[in-house]
């Protein structure tokens, strides 16, 4: 008997600041996974890859901007159908740059009381709550 191996992803996530307290969320493109959901950017931790050198990366990639990684928010583990997630969660600081739909379809800066219009994947429940104490 044999048990089919379930992917494993560790990512690094990043909840984005300016200087009005709002946050940058985006919508990821509609194909795929999640798709069309809004999440906080960010992306998988490669080899050898600390979490901030990752988040910075990726955020870079993924939105053209330059962040200021800081203190750690909150580490979620999170099991989808397909696969499951660690999400390691850093607050960030906005540094320079504006934000540019590079690998996904929209991107939004919101307020704590704007951000439950918006549809995440589930695990981001945990991130919103931590958000909100924090
Ligand atoms: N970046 C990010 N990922 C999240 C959030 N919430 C959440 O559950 N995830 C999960 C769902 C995503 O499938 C996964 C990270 O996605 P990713 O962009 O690194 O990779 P992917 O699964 O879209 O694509 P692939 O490279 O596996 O093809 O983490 C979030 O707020 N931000
Ligand atoms: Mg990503």
């Amino acid at each position: 008997m044999s048990l089919s191996p379930v992917a494993h992803k560790v990512i690094g996530v990043a909840a984005i600041w300016n200087d009005r307290q709002q946050i940058l969320i985006d919508k990821r493109r509609q194909h795929g996974l999640h798709g069309g959901f809004w999440e906080f950017p960010g992306g998988k931790i490669e080899p050898g890859e600390t979490i901030e050198a990752c988040i910075e990366r990726e955020i870079m990639e993924e939105l053209g901007i330059v962040v200021e990684v800081g203190d750690r928010l909150i580490t979620i583990d999170h099991d989808y159908t397909k696969f499951t997630v660690r999400l390691y969660v850093h607050h960030c600081r906005h540094i320079s740059g504006e934000p540019q739909t590079i690998e996904c379809d929209e991107i939004r800066w919101v307020t704590l009381d704007e951000i439950d219009q918006f549809t995440f994947p589930k695990a981001n429940a945990q991130i919103i709550a931590a958000l909100r104490k924090s």
